[in-house]
């Protein structure tokens, strides 16, 4: 059988100073094909020329990558402020629609820093915008500046994995170290999402949608950056990728 399509979302940037892309990271990419076996298509978060109803009859899982600009608080009931911008409504406009249509058809979902976000927001969750304004909350962002890719994603706090959940079930662990790169965090889960993984400072740090047919899960952390290497994530996109599988084959038939 042939891979699965993996749809990957891409967000707006702006090429020296003057011209539009959609993109996403080659890791995002390369983890989907590798780690978890897909065959990676970046989805453009351009409403006026790609519908959210087309995206999810191409594609067998949906994975939400991580993303510099914050999901716009409207679309989660707070007033948007210019210190907690960029945002990429592009971005929101076609990734919160596709991950409600996922959850409800069964389509595997995997959703990585903002993509966790993300999913929270499209199932009735809300945000914080910078969390480490919370009392006693740590700051999860990157270090300022910092250009060598070892230390912005070295792994910086322990997330607690909900005993007998989904995370330590298939982890085979109720603890793990984790990289950090957010200001944002999901501060309400909602009525639909379970919280799985909590940081030392109550951040959370990895859901799961438990009423969707299919696997639909979020992590706070970048786990797209060692998807091979690190027993943690490879063990995520595997599982991702096994879903997206069965999905297509389920499909097909
Ligand atoms: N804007 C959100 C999400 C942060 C995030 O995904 N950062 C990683 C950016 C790297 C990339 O472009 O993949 C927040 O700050 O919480």
């Amino acid at each position: 059988m042939t891979r699965p399509i993996i749809g990957v979302s891409g967000g707006y940037h702006l090429i020296n100073d003057a011209y539009r892309v959609q993109a996403t990271g080659e890791r995002n990419l390369s983890a989907v094909a590798h780690a978890a076996g897909g065959l990676p298509l970046i989805i453009p978060g351009m409403p006026d020329s790609v519908s959210p109803a087309e995206i999810l009859d191409s594609i067998d899982g949906l994975f939400l990558t991580g993303g510099r600009p914050n999901v716009h608080p409207s679309r989660y009931g707070h007033e948007p402020s210019a210190a907690h911008e960029p945002y990429d409504e592009g971005r929101d406009d076609i990734v919160l629609p596709l991950i409600r249509g996922a959850v409800e058809i069964g389509m595997p979902v995997f959703g990585v820093c903002r993509g966790i976000q993300e999913i929270a927001v499209a199932l009735g969750g809300t945000l914080h915008p910078e969390v480490r304004d919370l009392p006693g909350k740590m700051n999860h962002r990157m270090p300022p500046g910092e250009k060598d890719m070892a230390v912005i994603f070295r792994k910086r706090h322990k997330v607690r994995l909900t005993p007998g959940g989904w995370f330590a079930r298939t982890l085979g662990t109720e603890e793990i170290v984790t990289n950090s790169l957010h200001g944002q965090a999901v501060v309400d889960p909602g009525p639909n999402l379970e919280v799985e993984g909590v940081s030392e400072d109550g951040v959370i740090e990895a859901i799961r949608v438990p009423g969707a047919r299919g696997l639909a899960i979020g992590v706070q952390w970048h786990a797209e950056y060692e998807a091979e290497a690190d027993p943690v994530s490879a063990m995520l996109f595997s599982k991702f990728g096994e879903a997206a599988k069965t999905w297509r084959h389920s499909r097909a038939a």
